[in-house]
């Protein structure tokens, strides 16, 4: 990744910072063994934003959980900066979709941000600091006093997007992060993924069933077969890095690579192969 004078990205210029190579999960059950993933392998650079998209029960989640280093693949192996990925890895975060239940409801707003720091033993005066800056730049400047069911959903998406930025991760997963919220929320959610991975430069591994949010947000989208999973294609997103929903979504361009990809999530559902498509 470059680095422009204020801090926006040039794309195409990364290196590979993460690494699922020949990934296979099986999943074994008494007398039923259910084979999620078969074989995944693909990289995301330093700095890149990439959005895996594919049908309900691709193991979207399945492969998500492998790269966090919460589930044991059963082959295949993830590496993040050169390390195989064994347990969560300290240079990750991840935000889940459930955020009502990624929240603790006891703590304030700033406590939940503040925790993983207190984890990570970074001291008080530079926790201060980032939960600060985290809370500003969603936002939520404002409500650190607040506990989070004081908080509509989209504001609770927001502080588990504070805790995960404050936590200075070099990598960034987010599992259908927005798939709980409101169509007009999303959008902003959106608009703020974006805005803070220009901004700071975090790799982020996006998540989603949506087509038209994969398209919008990403570099690149990875487009996941059935289960059991392969890559079925990456497909490079070549809009603007300058993303709005009314002129991006508006753009020629944009419906010609939504088409695309939606007509290889069709493609997935049929079951098809790499092979046949
Ligand atoms: N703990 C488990 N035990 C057995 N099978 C499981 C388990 N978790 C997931 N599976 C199976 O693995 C496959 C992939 O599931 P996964 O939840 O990863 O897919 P997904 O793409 O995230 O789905 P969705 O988009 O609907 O959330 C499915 O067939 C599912 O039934």
């Amino acid at each position: 990744m470059t680095t422009t004078p204020t801090g926006a990205k040039s794309p195409g210029t990364s290196t590979a910072l993460l690494d699922v190579r020949g990934l296979r999960k099986v999943y074994e059950g008494r007398g039923r063994d259910v084979e999620a993933i078969r074989d995944l392998t693909f990289s995301v650079g330093t700095g890149e934003l990439v959005c895996i998209v594919g049908p309900s029960g691709a193991g979207k989640t399945t492969l998500l959980r492998c790269v966090a280093g919460l589930l044991r693949c059963t082959s295949g192996e993830v590496v993040l900066e050169g390390q195989r990925v064994t347990g969560p890895p300290p240079g990750m975060a991840v935000v889940f979709q459930e955020y009502g239940r990624s929240l603790f409801p006891w703590m304030t707003v700033r406590q939940n941000v503040e925790r993983p720091l207190k984890e990570k033993r970074v001291p008080k005066a530079e926790r201060r600091r980032l939960v600060r800056e985290a809370l500003e730049a969603v936002g939520l400047a404002e409500s650190h006093d607040a506990h989070p069911w004081q908080l509509s959903g989209g504001m609770q998406q927001r502080v588990a997007i504070a805790r995960a930025v404050a936590y200075e991760p070099h990598i960034l997963l987010m599992d259908e992060p927005f798939a709980a919220v409101d169509a007009q929320t999303r959008a902003d959610l959106e608009d703020l993924v974006r805005a803070l991975w220009r901004r700071l430069g975090v790799t982020v591994l996006f998540v989603t069933h949506d087509i038209d949010e994969s398209v919008y947000l990403g570099q690149r989208v990875i487009v996941l077969s059935d289960s059991p999973t392969v890559v079925l294609e990456e497909v490079a997103i070549d809009l603007p890095d300058e993303r709005d929903q009314l002129a991006t979504r508006s753009d020629p361009r944009f419906a010609e690579l939504r088409a695309r990809v939606y007509r290889l999530v069709q493609q997935a559902k049929g079951g098809h192969r790499p092979a046949d498509a």
